[in-house]
């Protein structure tokens, strides 16, 4: 392997078995089709070091969807022929809500698996690799006020997620990095220098190794200018102000400069340089969202718009807020027709 992990990275993975992904929208008792093989909170910081939140669910499409094939071991990690894409999503929940974790992602990582693996491998078609749902750690709520990560805590565990991943050989070229809401913000924040965050060009600093950049960033639903969105909420949206002033202090404590600084609408430079890769960004936002308005997205449009580097590309979505990964079809419909086009 050109990038192999060291005996802590596959300890770490090896510690998680493997299970089943059934197509639980399949019809008929107990017969539900294996569609992939998942492993579910696997750390990505040495054992005995990774906290509870600091652990990712992982999905490769199954080899043999037959309800009796075996399982491969835990510690192997099996290559799908060709190679293809890896989705890596980031959730939801405002850097805090304590139910909003990796496993938001099952609906839409189930709907994908099942286009995986019923698809006949053609030319137009895309090739999913896996699919990776990372967990990082959270600001206090008021239903878990123990959660203590202030930021750069949040970005800090999703770049050293991603360095765990390349060194076990996975996330070498031409992935996707979604992320809904603010795991839209965190997508776009990986992509740009970590000294924005006062953090080591490489990272974690116990294991140490490059961060990966995606070809692609999806953002769903994104959070892109939270000190614009405190100071003028749009109409329709005002109630909401002191709930994003609540969410974003606990993020990034009450300075609205820093808030200004970690934004990707707002902050200094010009960053899409930082990127280093083809830097296409696809924003996909509802105008039937309650809780992020559609200006959102046309403050990222516009920032984006006037870094020349960037390739901007907007897709319709509709129902609320959470409805896009709760439902999970049109997330998956989305992130399909990215990994087509690569
Ligand atoms: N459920 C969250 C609220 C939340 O997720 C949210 C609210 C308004 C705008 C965006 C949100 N989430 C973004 O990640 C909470 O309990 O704080």
């Amino acid at each position: 392997m050109p990038t192999p992990g060291s005996s802590a990275d596959w300890a770490a993975w090896a510690s998680v078995p493997w299970t089943r992904q059934t197509d639980d929208d399949s019809t008929g008792a107990g017969t539900a089709a294996t569609i992939g093989w998942r492993k579910t909170g696997v750390p990505y910081l040495p054992l005995g070091t990774a906290g509870a939140q600091q652990t990712l669910d992982l999905w490769l499409p199954a080899a043999d969807t037959s309800p009796n094939a075996p399982l491969p071991a835990a510690d192997s990690l099996p290559r799908r022929p060709g190679g293809g894409t890896w989705i890596v999503f980031i959730h939801g929940g405002a850097w805090r809500d304590p139910l909003i974790t990796a496993s938001s992602f099952t609906p839409a990582a189930t709907n994908l698996l099942r286009r995986a693996t019923t698809t006949t491998t053609t030319t137009t078609e895309p090739n999913i690799a896996g699919l990776v749902s990372l967990n990082y750690r959270l600001s206090p709520h008021p239903a878990a006020p123990s959660q203590t990560a202030r930021h750069p805590d949040h970005i800090a565990d999703v770049l050293a997620a991603l360095a765990f991943l390349r060194r076990l050989d996975i996330l070498a070229a031409g992935w996707i990095l979604a992320g809904h809401s603010c795991g839209a913000t965190l997508a776009l924040q990986a992509v740009m220098s970590p000294a924005r965050w006062g953090l080591p060009v490489s990272v974690p600093v116990p294991l140490p190794g490059p961060v990966p950049k995606p070809a692609v960033v999806v953002g769903f639903s994104g959070l892109y200018d939270l000190a614009g969105f405190v100071a003028r909420p749009p109409a329709g949206y005002a109630h909401l102000r002191e709930a994003y002033r609540a969410f974003t202090a606990g993020a990034f404590g009450p300075d609205e400069a820093v808030w200004r600084a970690v934004c990707p609408a707002t902050c200094e430079g010009r960053w899409v340089r930082e990127w280093r890769a083809r830097g296409m960004v696809v924003l996909v936002q509802s105008r039937q969202d309650t809780l992020v308005p559609y200006q959102q997205l046309e403050a990222m449009r516009a920032r984006l718009e006037g870094e020349e580097a960037a390739e901007v590309r907007v897709m319709e979505a509709g129902g609320d807020h959470d409805e896009i990964w709760q439902e999970g079809g049109r997330m998956a419909e989305v992130l399909w027709e990215v990994a087509g086009d690569l």
